[in-house]
């Protein structure tokens, strides 16, 4: 197993290119179930998470191209098997997302249970019931969810109980091709839920509220193929951010979307960074200074994502006060903070809440990885620890970090990845 080598206390200061957003290709990739036509995607992160859904989709049968711009064609006319099988599956819990495109387009589908992982229990029942608001009907057998229409989908209003991501876009998917208005309410709206409403708008789709909590779609009978750009990854940005910020550093970001990241750029300047965006930079730079603690609650968009709790906790660590993180969406989402400890993190677990009292200096440690974004906090624990840290099980970082060594290098750091 790779493992990552970073020696901390280098200057932080460079630019780097964000990637596509992991987030908004894999339901795109699903939405390409939708269609018999070709669909090409450009900005297409490199990710062992998008290689899982292309080898998903491939398994049906369905044919994909790499072109010689990178871009990828897609062309599910040649779909045979309706099954998204265990194997895959629990490898990546999005493969959930091929459920909608997949019943509504060819009437059956069969995809395993994702079940919980190390985050919290991630429950899909609220998938299910949209589905069966729009008349699907769904067993489970063997720990596959079998779904299944006698006749076309037929558009409902479903009020989503909790805000949910993956379950707003399974129900979208599912509805652009139902007969009749469905309205989703209480739709998550973060701006990958609304990349993929843009991408079934391109495909044919009639989708008006995108964007908001409510969304209205009007079914269509087919959808045709389209070529579409990913955009941005604001996760990947964040992060690079947060490097910068822990570092005392400066980090210029190209082709990013900063407008989809206005609860996180608020927090850095409430740190200490100062902060100018263009439509398509950002530019962090610390002047040198520590940064100041914060707090912050994750909640759906537009607040606080749960997905860079874990690289705040670190901010928190090195920072000049008490900072406090609470986290809404999981319940288990703090498996990060055991390994901060080991590197000389003061952070104590009061239910949902880490309380953080800020140190000056982290120290290294051999840690581990548990999940992709724990695993990316460790790494940034590292890059301002004195000596050597050694950051185990980091293909946790590969579903969701495009060349994470290089672009670290690029700004500066001290990272090596070592075969294991
Ligand atoms: C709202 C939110 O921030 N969602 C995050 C969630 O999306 P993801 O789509 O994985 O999870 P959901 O948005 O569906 O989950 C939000 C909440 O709803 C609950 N739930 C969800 C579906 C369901 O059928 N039943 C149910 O009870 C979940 O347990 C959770 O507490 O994890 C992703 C990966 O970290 C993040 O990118 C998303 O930002
Ligand atoms: C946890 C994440 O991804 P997934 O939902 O695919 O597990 C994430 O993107 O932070």
């Amino acid at each position: 197993m790779d493992k990552l080598l970073i020696t901390g206390g280098r200057p932080i200061d460079g630019t780097i290119r964000i990637s596509g957003a992991k987030n908004a290709a894999l339901p795109i990739l699903a939405a390409t179930l939708l269609t018999k036509e070709p669909v090409t995607l450009r900005n297409l992160p490199h990710l062992n998470d998008i290689t899982t859904m292309i080898e998903l989709l491939v398994c049906m049968g369905v044919e994909v191209l790499i072109n010689e711009d990178m871009s990828v064609q897609i062309n599910a006319g040649t779909l045979k098997d309706c099954t998204a099988p265990y194997s895959l599956v629990k490898t990546m819990r999005a493969s959930i997302l091929v459920l909608g495109p997949l019943l509504a387009h060819f009437g059956e589908a069969n995809v395993s249970l994702p079940g919980g992982c190390a985050i919290g229990s991630r429950p899909v029942d609220l998938h299910l019931r949209g589905m069966e608001a729009l008349g699907a009907h769904i067993v489970m057998e063997d720990g596959y969810i079998k779904a299944r229409r006698d006749a076309r989908l037929t558009g409902n209003s479903y009020f989503f109980d909790t805000v949910s991501v993956t379950g707003t876009e399974n129900v979208l998917m599912a509805a652009v091709l139902a007969d009749g208005e469905t309205v989703i309410e209480n739709a998550a709206r973060e701006p990958e839920v609304v990349d993929l409403a843009k991408c079934l708008v391109a495909m044919g789709a009639k989708i008006d509220g995108i964007g908001t909590d409510t969304l209205r779609v009007t079914g269509v009978e087919t959808l045709h193929g389209c070529d579409y750009k990913v955009l941005p990854d604001r996760i990947e940005a964040g992060t690079y951010l947060v490097a910068g910020a822990v570092s005392g550093g400066r980090v210029m970001l190209k082709d990013v979307d900063p407008k989809s990241m206005d609860a996180v750029l608020a927090k850095l300047r409430e740190a200490g960074a100062k902060i100018v965006t263009t439509d398509d930079t950002i530019l962090l730079d610390m002047e040198g200074r520590r940064p100041k603690a914060v707090d912050v609650t994750t909640a759906p968009y537009p607040a606080f994502p749960t997905d860079m709790q874990a690289q705040f906790t670190v901010l928190n660590a090195v920072a000049e006060g008490t900072g406090t993180v609470e986290e809404t969406i999981f319940e288990n989402r703090f498996m990060h903070i055991q390994e901060l400890h080991r590197m000389g993190a003061q952070a104590i677990i009061k239910g949902n809440t880490v309380v953080i009292q800020g140190v000056e200096r982290l120290h290294a440690a051999p840690v581990m990885a548990t999940d992709l974004r724990a695993s990316a906090s460790l790494v940034l624990a590292a890059l301002v620890a004195d000596g050597e840290t050694l950051v185990d099980r980091i293909y946790h970082i590969d579903r969701g970090y495009e060349c994470i060594e290089e672009k670290l290098q690029q700004l500066g750091a001290s990272i090596k990845r070592v075969a294991g």
